[in-house]
């Protein structure tokens, strides 16, 4: 039987990395509640697409590829970072979607999901290039950083008071390739998983493309694809219920709303950490600003479908 396009709004939903986890166990324990969550925003009738993070999980990765062939040579490759993009976004896909169609049947709600390895086109001058800033893998204590560093050539920095890690080129999404075979499906009634990763970061050379060692922010690209869908609502789910002014001190204040004009003068007030929460409110930005009407509303996993009700969470929008 055919699955059907809901009537109601078209919501895009970019998940961070507290609704994935970092060992494969750890992740198909976690995007079962992922899962519930995302189904419960399907249940209402909108047709969701869903993207993720892969920071952790490219690193990974890409570690493993390394270690394996300074250890076995030639029998193990060494693997190219876009290539360990892709894996990210096969292995997280494939867990993702294979929870949300297990939520769908659990629920005997007649659609089905599907998973899209997505390439994302960047400028090939784009200066992120020389300035990597996207952390990958594991968290480091300075000293093994340093270290590694040394020894692999990495950049390496302190994520946002959480640690060290290996940082990475992070380039502007500029297009999404696999764009109409994602509409196409969603029109069709499924729930799509794409642009893992905020999709594997490709040039486009001589009418061809071809892959680059980069990770695109995840939140960037679904604020493009929300904006490309004409999509009703853009929704960032993260480990906070609401955005804070003030966030960590004594004077922390939760926001409810925010004009694009309010947001952009809290930027300005460095209200919002570089490389956690500046970039999420960014892609916000960018996309209520492509769709005047649109929402953005940034809050917790488990907050997802009451912030959609207009319970919690933090709303940017221009109404
Ligand atoms: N002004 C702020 N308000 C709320 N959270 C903030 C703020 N500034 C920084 N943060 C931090 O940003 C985190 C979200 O960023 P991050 O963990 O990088 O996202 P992701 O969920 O995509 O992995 C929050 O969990 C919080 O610790
Ligand atoms: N690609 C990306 O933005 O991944 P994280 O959310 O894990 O940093």
């Amino acid at each position: 039987m055919p699955y059907q396009k809901s009537d109601g709004p078209t919501i895009v939903v970019a998940l961070g990395g507290n609704a994935l986890g970092n060992t494969p166990e750890e992740q198909a324990e976690l995007v079962k509640e992922t899962a519930r969550n995302i189904i419960d925003l399907a249940e209402t009738g909108a047709n969701v697409v869903v993207t993720h993070g892969n920071g952790p999980q490219v690193g990974m990765i890409n570690d493993a590829f390394a270690l394996a062939s300074s250890q076995l040579g030639s029998k193990v490759p060494a693997m190219p970072f876009p290539e360990c993009g892709a894996m990210s976004q096969g292995y997280i896909g494939y867990q993702l979607s294979q929870a949300l169609l297990n939520e769908l049947k659990a629920r005997d709600i007649m659609r089905s999901t599907a998973n899209i390895v997505t390439q994302t086109v960047v400028d090939a001058a784009d200066p992120a290039f020389e300035k990597p800033t996207k952390p990958v893998g594991p968290f480091m204590t300075e000293e093994e950083a340093r270290a590694q560093a040394e020894k692999k050539g990495w950049t390496v920095k302190e994520d946002s008071g959480r640690g060290w890690r290996r940082v990475v080129p992070s380039p502007l999404p500029r297009r999404i390739v696999e764009f109409d075979a994602v509409r196409d499906l969603s029109d069709a009634g499924y729930v799509v998983v794409c642009a893992g990763g905020g999709g594997v970061p490709v040039v486009e050379e001589n009418g061809a493309y071809r892959g680059v060692a980069a990770v695109i922010d995840k939140d960037r690209s679904a604020a493009m694809l929300a904006a490309e869908f004409q999509a009703d609502m853009l929704i960032i789910l993260t480990a906070v219920e609401k955005v804070c002014i003030n966030f960590g001190t004594p004077q922390q204040e939760a926001l409810s709303v925010m004009t694009p004009e309010q947001a952009k003068a809290y930027i300005v007030e460095g209200q919002f950490a570089p490389g956690s929460m500046l970039p999420k409110i960014e892609a916000c930005l960018s996309f209520v600003e492509r769709c005047p009407t649109g929402k953005a509303l940034v809050t917790s996993l488990e907050c997802a479908a009451a912030g959609l009700r207009g319970e919690t969470g933090t709303v940017i929008t221009a109404r």
